[in-house]
């Protein structure tokens, strides 16, 4: 298991920054105060100094050390909006766009990044996620591999024994109705970051039917999408189209598809769209006591990453290590 205490000592042998695009925002500063009382993640908090130390003073925390960029006053501005412009020359970007775009932190933390002042970025806690990812797929782009970005979560939960309960779920926060190939690229990207916190894939293209008991457009295309999956990783198991419970209910699995050698036991799952990605974790995390770390960017060609804007400071701080350790 890559646990946290993994991640850390990955990070102490090698430490790092990390931008966090709402310096003002207080679980930013009280996650910022945890990362600086150890020495492994350095925090960058974007904003303005006066009313950051304002915010950390009056929410109590002792942000001392933490390296605070002011857009209005960064030295590097004119070469970051020569950079900007030549990233985005194919879109004719004015130098006036360009300095006015990068007054806003999501795209200013971003260039950070791209610039190599910042190792990694964590943002969303009061951005949307498209607003704190289209300037990570505009700037930084996917890797030389990828011909997406996806995401996934992964979610934890203890059992009554002690160890950690873990599943994956991808994609719940990028791609609204991904195709066929996709959705196989996601697949594969969500299960190897499943192997990374430790967790043996078992991957399940979930659908409204198991393998033919219903039928239509979305059926056809996690079937398809599974098949293409097993001919492209013949290693990874796989199954679907699978319903839910057929996934993971051995019981349930016994009487829809007995054959079937990963349902009833999935512990990754595919999703055929953003409506039920993005429902079906927050369901886990909310109604079934599940932590959810992520949405984890996948493909990206540099580490970035969201938070939910629900997010509580633990899972900022919970964020900003997989985030800097990950790159
Ligand atoms: C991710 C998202 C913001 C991108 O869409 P968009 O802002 O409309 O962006 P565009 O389609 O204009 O694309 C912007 C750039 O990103 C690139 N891009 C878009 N989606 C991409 C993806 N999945 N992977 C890689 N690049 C992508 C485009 O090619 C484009 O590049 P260019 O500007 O260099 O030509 C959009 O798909 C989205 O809103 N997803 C859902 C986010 C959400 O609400 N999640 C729920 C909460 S977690
Ligand atoms: C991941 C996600 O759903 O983000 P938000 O809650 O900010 O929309």
């Amino acid at each position: 298991m890559y646990g946290f205490g993994e991640l850390i000592s990955v990070l102490k042998k090698n430490p790092k920054t990390i931008v966090f695009t709402e310096g003002t925002d207080p679980r930013i500063l009280e996650a910022s105060s945890r990362l600086l009382a150890s020495n492994f993640l350095h925090p960058i908090l974007i904003g303005n100094e006066d009313e950051i130390y304002k915010g950390a003073e009056e929410s109590g925390f002792n942000i001392r050390g933490a390296e605070i960029i002011d857009p209005e006053k960064f030295d590097r501005m004119d070469e970051m909006v020569d950079l900007f412009c030549e990233l985005r020359k194919s879109k004719g970007v004015t130098k006036e766009q360009a300095r006015q775009t990068l007054s806003h932190a999501n795209y200013f933390g971003t260039m950070l990044v791209k610039m190599g002042v910042a190792d990694s970025l964590l943002g969303g806690a009061t951005y949307s996620t498209a607003d704190t990812v289209r300037p990570a797929l505009q700037l930084i782009k996917t890797k030389p591999e990828n011909k997406i970005v996806s995401s996934c979560f992964i979610l934890v939960r203890p059992r009554a024994t002690g160890e950690n309960e873990l599943l994956a779920m991808g994609d719940c926060a990028i791609n609204i109705t991904p195709n066929e190939e996709e959705l196989v690229e996601i697949a594969h990207e969500t299960a190897n970051c499943a192997r990374i916190f430790g967790l043996e894939p078992e991957v399940a293209f979930l659908s409204y039917s198991t393998f033919g008991s219903g039928s239509g457009e979305t059926v056809d295309k996690m079937r398809n999408a599974a098949e293409m999956t097993k001919k492209a990783y013949p290693e990874l198991p796989i199954a679907g189209e699978l319903q839910f419970d057929a996934a993971v209910s051995p019981r349930v699995a016994r009487t829809k598809c007995p054959n079937d050698p990963v349902a009833g036991h999935a512990n990754t799952f595919i999703f055929p769209d953003i409506n039920a990605g993005n429902i079906g974790y927050k369901i886990a995390q909310r109604l079934g006591n599940f932590e959810a770390y992520g949405p984890i960017l996948l493909g990206l060609n540099a580490p970035v990453n969201d938070l939910s804007r629900g997010c509580n400071a633990a899972e900022v701080y919970s964020m900003a290590i997989i985030t800097a350790a990950l790159a």
